[in-house]
C-alpha cells in the first residue's frame, strides 16, 4: 500500500511516498518558495536505498500548482515511481493544531476540515498551510483517502495540572485555553526509539525537539506528561524566529507603551525573535560561524539557547522524578555539535554527562549515544521521522477500517 505524506508549510511541501507495511520510502521531496517566481523542487527517488537527487526549477505560483508538479514527477516516464495517481491509498497531512478534539488521527470530512479552520488563530504559521494542503491533495489525489495527523495528538495524555493555566476557569471550560503541545509526532517517534535503544519498558524519557520550531516533552512509560508548548506553537524554548517564554508584560508593554500593534506584537514574537531577533540569523550554521568569529551576539544568544534548554531539563527530571535518557532531534539536535555540547555542559550534579568526542563523532546511522560512561542518564541523538509516524498511524487506521 501507497502513502503518501505531506507536511505543507507555508510557502514549502515536503513530501514521502512510503510503501507500507515495507516502510520502504520510494521518493521524497521538497517544493519550496512557492509563489516566489524561483520556487524549486528537490525530489530524491530511492533504490535499494541509494538516493538519487533531481532538482528542477520552476514558476509554481501557488499550492495546486507544486503539488501537480509533484505528481508530475510521481508520474514521470523515466524516474516516476507510479503510473497513476490512484495507486496511492491515502495521503497523511500533517497539521499541526488539532486542539482537545483530535486525540487521535482522523479521517478527513467536512467537519473535521471546519474544526482545523476554527484552529487557524492558534496556529497562524501553520494550520492554514496544513489546510491547503489537504484541499489540493484532495483535488490531485482524488481516490485516496485523506488523513490528518496531528502534532497535538500525542500530548493529550498530560494531566490537568500540566495542561491548566491559573486563570480564572471559564477561559478553559468557555474557550478551550489550555496548554496543547506540538511536534507530538516527532517527541513518538523518538521517544519510542530510545525505549527500544534501551530495550527497556516504562522509561522516563526527556526529548528535545530542536529544529525551526523547538519543544521539550517529558515522556514517562511512552505518555506525554508535560511539555514545552502551550496553547499555540510559540512559547517554551528559544527558537528559530520564535522567542519562547516571555514576561506577559513584555506584550503589554509594547502595545500601551511603545504603540505596536497586536498584530505586530504577534509577528515580531513569531517571525522576528528567538536567534534571529538576537543575531540577524536564523539558522544554526550560520550562528556557529559566527561564533567562530567571536560575534558577541551570536555567543550570547548561543547561551540564551542553551541555558533556556537545560532549566526545561530540570524541570522535566522534577516532573518525571528521575529521567534514563534525554533525546536530541530535529534539524539543530541531530547536526549540531556545539549546541548540544552548550546544553549538556554542567549538568552532572543531575547525572548529564556528555562524552565529547562521542558527541563529535561523524558517520554514525540511526541511534547515535553520546553519554560519557560516568553519566547516569543516557543522551541520545536519534534522527526524528515524523512522515515515517505519520504513514505508520495512516496504514493502522486503513488497515482498521477495511
Ligand atoms: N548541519 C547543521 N548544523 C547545525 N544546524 C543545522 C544543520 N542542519 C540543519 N540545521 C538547523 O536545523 C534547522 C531546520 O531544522 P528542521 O528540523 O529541518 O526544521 P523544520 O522541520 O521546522 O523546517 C535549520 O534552520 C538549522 O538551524
Ligand atoms: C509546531 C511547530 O513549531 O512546527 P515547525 O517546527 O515545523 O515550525
Ligand atoms: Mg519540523
Amino acid at each position: 500500500m501507497n502513502i503518501f505524506v505531506i507536511n505543507s508549510g507555508s510557502s514549502s511541501i515536503k513530501y514521502q511516498m512510503i510503501k507500507m507495511p515495507e516502510e520502504a520510502l520510494a521518493c521524497s521531496g521538497i517544493v519550496e518558495r512557492i509563489g516566489s517566481g524561483d520556487a524549486t523542487i528537490t525530489h530524491n527517488t530511492y533504490k535499494d536505498n541509494e538516493k538519487q537527487k533531481h532538482e528542477a526549477q520552476s514558476h509554481i505560483r501557488n499550492h495546486v500548482e507544486g503539488l501537480q508538479a509533484v505528481v508530475d514527477l510521481l508520474t514521470d516516464s523515466k524516474i516516476g515511481v507510479i503510473k497513476d495517481t490512484s495507486e496511492i491509498s491515502a495521503v497523511g497531512h500533517r497539521v499541526v493544531h488539532g486542539g482537545e478534539k483530535f486525540s487521535n488521527i482522523s479521517v478527513v470530512t467536512e467537519s473535521v476540515k471546519e474544526e482545523i479552520k476554527k484552529l487557524f488563530p492558534l496556529a497562524p504559521l501553520h494550520n492554514p498551510a496544513n489546510y491547503r494542503g489537504i484541499e489540493v491533495a484532495e483535488k490531485v489525489f482524488p481516490a485516496a483517502k485523506q488523513i490528518a495527523v496531528f502534532d497535538t495528538s500525542f500530548h493529550q495524555t498530560m494531566p490537568e495540572k500540566a495542561f491548566r493555566y491559573a486563570i480564572p476557569n471559564k477561559f478553559y471550560k468557555e474557550n478551550g485555553i489550555r496548554a496543547y503541545g506540538f511536534h507530538g509526532t516527532s517527541h513518538k517517534y523518538v521517544s519510542a526509539k530510545a525505549e527500544e535503544y534501551l530495550q527497556k519498558k516504562d522509561i522516563k524519557v526527556i526529548t528535545l525537539h530542536l529544529g525551526n520550531g523547538c519543544s521539550v516533552a517529558a515522556v514517562k512509560d511512552g505518555k506525554c506528561i508535560d511539555t514545552s508548548m502551550g496553547l499555540g506553537p510559540m512559547n517554551g524554548l528559544v527558537m528559530g524566529t520564535r522567542a519562547g517564554d516571555i514576561d506577559q508584560s513584555i506584550i503589554f508593554h509594547m502595545v500601551r507603551e511603545m504603540g505596536i500593534s497586536v498584530e505586530q506584537v504577534n509577528n515580531i514574537l513569531n517571525k522576528e525573535s528567538g536567534m534571529l531577533g538576537l543575531t540577524g540569523a536564523n539558522d544554526m550554521r550560520d550562528i556557529n560561524k559566527a561564533v567562530e568569529e567571536n560575534g558577541h551576539d551570536a555567543v550570547l544568544a548561543m547561551d540564551i539557547y542553551a541555558y533556556r534548554a537545560q532549566k526545561y531539563i530540570g524541570s522535566y527530571i522534577a516532573a518525571l522524578n528521575g529521567v534514563d535518557a534525554v533525546v536530541f532531534t530535529a534539524g539543530v539536535g541531530e547536526n549540531d555539535v556545539n549546541t548540544r555540547e552548550r546544553i549538556c555542559s554542567n549538568l552532572d550534579a543531575l547525572g548529564i554527562v556528555m562524552d565529547k568526542e562521542k558527541n563529535r563523532a561523524t558517520g554514525i546511522k540511526g541511534v547515535k549515544d553520546i553519554s560519557h560512561t560516568s553519566s547516569k542518564v543516557k543522551i541520545l541523538v536519534i534522527p526524528t521521522n515524523e512522515e515515517m509516524e505519520i504513514a505508520r498511524q495512516c496504514y493502522q487506521l486503513m488497515e482498521t477500517n477495511k
